[in-house]
């Protein structure tokens, strides 16, 4: 799915109306609709609740008014309150004027502070104070609306398309906003939720669709992208032909384990053996050959002249793909041995770990790396490499540039993992949850990234589809525990089911 600016989302809304041949108060009603099925939808939504609407003057507040009517009609008790910072805008005013006259709706004013009214039941709040219009930071008595919604804490707030405040595409600093506890989001996402300094901000946040011109989107250039389901089976086919062999899914390398982590090395070789490759041989240190072989009988051990850690300059000619990082340590000579495989390939290399750490000590091998090579860092091993960020947006900026500059793929990991990629586009990943924050699942993605590599499916397609497949093997481990229990071999367990369910096969 892409990801518009505001200036393309507003002229996206004017395409639909053109090619679909409506009035931009049918398209807010359609809004209004889709947003009180989902309400609707909610297992929590209690219809004997009061239901509190703050809303605003532009469109925004005629999609809060709207849904006010259609909750006010099915007889749940609303009360809207008013805040008009400038003239109503046309669809809003339509809005007001139908609404019902039910007994369980009042309306009122808030032209001041003092008007905030005491909400001393338990109900829920919808944000319609500022939408994707918001162009400064608020002011004034809105301010001090948003920061007593702010202090409501035993209500339940909803936002609509963006919690009131926050800017679409941008971070405006020390702006006032509120917190959401849920964003439904119209159209498409919009690129601020994907700065992870706003994330408590946004909340839960879903995508309302409302049947935008798909003429027009096609139409929207983008380099960022939302990597959902839809857009993810579009992107390769993984299905086995009859004849096929083991020697067709390619033969990938990984480097990795030491004395006393070897267990990194063994994760990422069962994640990248259950990705489909169909050779591995994973090289440890002297001591890791009989774990491994028991381990992961299914991979060939290339065995290194160091007891304890990665120290050969070893032959790595024949693979069609290399992994490399993941507990492999810091020890002597390991930089020499590390700087002989970046120099003697030609396929991508996956880097993680220890292999970025020591790739921030040498900043000059960034452009020895193969072309298309792979970096996954967690925002700390981020900052080692490129250093420490103003904000979130400007981050996502480097990240895409260095991206450009090195002919590299960065995946930097977290909520929404963000992937830029050498062509310049950047990728925000729908799968995942916080309990993959867990010891080794980092190890997985390395496996499983390295094992996608290997099948020549191209690399693009690789790394987009095991970030995405990473996360969907972490959401399915997850379904019916707490993610608090989870471990990384949960992930690894589940990725056969997370392929089947994203590619049938
Ligand atoms: N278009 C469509 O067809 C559909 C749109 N939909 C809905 O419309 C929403 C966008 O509507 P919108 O463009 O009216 O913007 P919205 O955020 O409601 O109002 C902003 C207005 O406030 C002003 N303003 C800005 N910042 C300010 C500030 N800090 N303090 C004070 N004033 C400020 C600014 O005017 P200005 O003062 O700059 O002249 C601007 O006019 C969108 O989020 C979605 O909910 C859906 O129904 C689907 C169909
Ligand atoms: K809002």
């Amino acid at each position: 799915m892409k990801i518009l600016n505001q200036e393309q989302m507003h002229w996206v809304d004017q395409q639909t109306m053109i090619d679909q041949r409506i009035s931009s108060t049918e398209l807010m009603e359609r809004a209004v609709h889709e947003l009180y099925k989902c309400i609707r939808s909610f297992t929590w939504f209690d219809p004997l609740s009061p239901v509190f609407v703050f809303a605003g003057s532009g469109n925004n507040g005629g999609d809060g008014i709207g849904l006010a009517r259609l909750l006010a009609e099915e007889g749940v008790e609303v009360h809207l309150f008013y805040c008009d910072y400038s003239e109503p805008s046309a669809d809003n005013l339509h809005m007001r004027e139908h609404l019902p006259h039910r007994k369980y709706l009042t309306e009122k004013s808030i032209t001041n502070p003092a008007d905030f009214p005491t909400l001393d039941r338990k109900g829920l709040i919808i944000d319609a104070l500022f939408g994707s219009g918001l162009n400064r930071p608020i002011e004034g008595v809105w301010r001090s609306v948003v920061e007593s919604i702010n202090t409501q804490h035993t209500n339940r707030v909803i936002s609509i398309d963006i919690p009131s405040g926050m800017h679409p595409d941008k971070i405006l600093e020390n702006a006032v906003c509120i917190h959401a506890d849920i964003t439904l989001t119209i159209g498409q996402p919009k690129y601020s939720f994907f700065f992870p300094e706003l994330g408590d901000i946004i909340g839960d946040w879903v995508v309302i669709d409302i049947k935008l011109s798909e003429a027009a989107l096609e139409k929207c250039d983008t380099h960022m992208y939302y990597l959902d389901a839809p857009f993810i089976k579009g992107y390769g086919d993984l299905s086995r032909k009859r004849f096929s062999h083991k020697g067709t899914f390619g033969h990938a390398l990984l480097i990795n384990g030491s004395y006393g982590k070897m267990g990194a090395a063994i994760l990422a070789a069962r994640s990248c053996l259950r990705s489909g490759v169909g050779l591995l041989t994973c090289h440890v240190p002297r001591i890791g050959y009989p774990i491994m072989q028991i381990s992961v009988p299914e991979s060939m051990v290339s065995v290194d002249q160091h007891e304890f850690y990665f120290h050969t300059k070893i032959d790595v000619s024949g693979y069609d793909a290399i992994g490399i990082g993941s507990g492999i340590d810091h020890g002597n000579g390991v930089c020499e041995a590390l700087l002989h495989v970046i120099q003697n390939t030609t396929v991508p290399l996956v880097l993680d770990a220890d292999a970025l750490n020591i790739l921030a000590e040498h900043a000059d091998w960034l452009g020895k790396l193969p072309r298309n090579s792979i970096l996954t860092p967690h925002p700390g091993e981020f900052k080692r490499l490129f250093g420490s960020w103003i904000n979130d947006a400007e981050k996502l900026d480097r990240q895409r540039n260095l991206s450009r500059q090195y002919g590299l793929f960065i995946v930097l990991k977290g909520a929404n993992t963000s992937i830029s990629c050498p062509d310049g586009q950047i990728y925000f990943n729908s799968t995942g949850n916080p309990g993959m924050a867990t010891a080794g699942s980092g190890d997985t993605l390395t496996g499983i990234i390295t094992g996608l590599c290997a099948q020549n499916m191209g690399t693009k397609s690789a790394v987009l589809m095991g970030v995405y497949i990473h996360g969907l093997a972490g959401d399915l481990a997850v379904k019916g525990q707490s993610q608090l229990s989870m471990v990384s071999s949960d992930i690894t367990n589940h990725l056969g089911a997370a392929f089947y369910e994203t590619f049938q096969t």
